[in-house]
């Protein structure tokens, strides 16, 4: 799940960007770059590592303008190269840099007809790069010096036409402006929002998550509807524009199980109040089948679990205690590139109070269950510090299918509840009761109302892809491609990649 931002503004927004993608890096950990364009040149810096450890000094002296964006990664296609971190560029037609959130389902087919219709070069192995060139070869084909917003809406439309799956973009046209916009089932986020600055002129955001916005100031305006485009042209003016003839809103619904900062909100819906709703319904559902329980004390698995357990301890009327302690400098475990790092980081990153633990019955609770590597380790951890029964649950149902929407979770082998029944994954993870939500309580919770009729992509939890065009053959691939027992065999060739951009040392 990578995190998009692009700036327009009226003073140089290097800090802005920067500061955009700090608040993002919950998205993604792997990589992280900025362009901003000055005089109708671009400034570049990109790398991996965290927003702090790729922007020294110099970087922000060298980011100059008055219009940038940003984006940290978490791959998800291609490799984990510095050379597939974004943004990217293309120099025809104008020179664009382009970052993107999500995942395309058919650029292996698009990257074919670039080459061959098209006559473009795509040098990586990254979707975001196709994704790119196609945007560019749509504006291309317009033949126009000094493109309108038309144009670019035009150039949108045709990237909706050949381009399937997920995207959050965002983009610059050298000398013309900012771009946005969303694919037509607006999977992944988008929001966008404006302030008036110091010196009384209008600047705008776009961002994956509206938390981007508030801690700068900006006013959230609306979510980049699914197809939607925005452009703000280089005289500040802001255009929007449907792009897509059949749109159909089903947000990725682990956007509010996991991935998203609860102060953030998305499609309208408070990820904070859907978290706080899942703790009520699951708390609802242990009361239905455990009416007796002995459960002495609910505990959260830090970090993002600590909204829903509150709730739920409530519910259940049993009292909350904070039993983990989290190491505030380690990152998140899921979104690690390899298993073994995983494992350890979990170790590293939580500790028992072993007062909370010792002679209880324990009730711990995390947002969900994935590979299992968190609740494997937690479980253990409960038993050492003295637990009397360990039970679990998880505010999620079982996770069963691969993600192809920007989440790395490309083969059903290692998700832990893959053809096991709730008894074989209670046993392989070790607790004493283990309880999952069911996905239409999750889905109403996370609705804004009980009557609502707003759908998700819940693909992880039913198999159903909503962008139709995910068969047996391509998850077939997609396990053979990105395994993790294949990432390893890739590293080797990842990091002897040459990139086109000139990554200095970083000694
Ligand atoms: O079953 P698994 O494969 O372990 O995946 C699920 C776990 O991973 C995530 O935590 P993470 O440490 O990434 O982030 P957090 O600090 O936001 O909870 C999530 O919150 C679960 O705890
Ligand atoms: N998680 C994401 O949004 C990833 C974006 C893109 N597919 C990449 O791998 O860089
Ligand atoms: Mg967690």
């Amino acid at each position: 799940m990578c995190g998009v931002v692009g700036i327009f503004g009226s003073s140089p927004v290097n800090q802005q960007l920067y500061d955009a993608l700090t608040v993002l890096q919950h998205r993604g950990q792997d990589a992280a770059g900025i362009v901003t364009e000055e005089n109708e040149k671009f400034f570049l810096r990109k790398s991996n590592g965290l927003v702090r450890d790729v922007f020294h000094t110099r970087h922000m002296q060298s980011l100059r303008g008055n219009i940038g964006i940003g984006h940290v990664r978490y791959p998800t296609a291609g490799t984990s190269s510095n050379a597939e971190s974004q943004p990217f560029y293309v120099n025809s037609p104008y020179g664009i840099v382009l970052a993107h959130n999500g995942n395309l389902t058919n650029a292996a087919e698009l990257n074919k007809s670039l080459y061959q219709s098209d006559l473009r070069h795509v040098n990586t192995t990254s979707d975001s790069e196709v994704l790119l060139n196609v945007f560019a070869h749509e504006l291309q084909v317009q033949g126009k010096l000094k493109p309108t917003a038309d144009d670019i809406f035009t150039a949108v439309k045709g990237v909706h036409k050949r381009c399937k799956g997920a995207y959050g973009v965002v983009a610059l046209i050298s000398g013309y402006g900012l771009v946005a916009f969303r694919d037509p089932h607006g999977i992944r986020p988008l929001v966008y929002g404006k302030r008036i600055a110091e010196n009384g002129n209008a600047e705008y955001m776009v961002a994956s998550e509206s938390v981007a916005l508030d801690v700068q100031g900006y006013e959230l305006i609306d979510d980049v509807q699914p197809g939607q485009a925005i452009f703000v042209d280089y005289q500040g003016k802001l255009h929007i524009q449907q792009c897509a003839e059949n749109t159909v809103k089903t947000p990725c619904i682990f956007e509010y199980v996991y991935f998203a900062r609860p102060d953030s909100i998305i499609d309208g819906i408070s990820v904070y109040k859907a978290r706080l709703r899942m703790g009520d319904v699951l708390g609802d559902k242990i009361l239905a089948e455990r009416p007796n329980h002995d459960i002495d004390v609910v505990i959260p698995i830090p970090d993002t679990s600590r909204t829903s357990a509150l709730q739920l301890a409530n519910r259940i009327g049993v009292n909350f205690r904070e039993g983990f302690m989290k190491n505030r400098y380690i990152g998140r475990t899921f979104i690690m590139p390899g298993q073994k790092q995983r494992k350890k980081s979990v170790r590293q990153k939580l500790n028992a109070i072993g007062l909370e633990f010792k002679g209880k019955n324990v009730l711990l609770v995390d947002d969900s269950i994935v590979r299992g590597t968190t609740c494997n380790e937690i479980i253990e951890m409960a038993r050492d510090a003295g637990a009397k029964k360990v039970y679990f649950a998880s505010a999620a149902p079982e996770v069963v299918f691969p993600n192809v929407y920007g989440i790395d979770m490309p083969a059903a082998e290692e998700l832990i509840a893959h053809g096991r029944s709730n008894e074989e994954i209670r046993q392989s993870i070790g607790a004493d009761w283990l309880i999952y939500q069911d996905l239409e309580d999750l889905k109403e919770a996370t609705r804004i109302h009980k009557d609502d009729k707003q759908d998700f992509d819940c693909s992880v939890f039913n198999g159903c892809y909503v962008t139709g065009d995910v068969d047996e053959a391509y998850l077939q691939a997609l396990e053979a491609a990105r395994s993790d027992a294949k990432k390893v065999t890739n590293s080797v060739t990842d990091s002897s990649m040459i990139d086109l951009h000139n990554d200095e040392d970083d000694g």
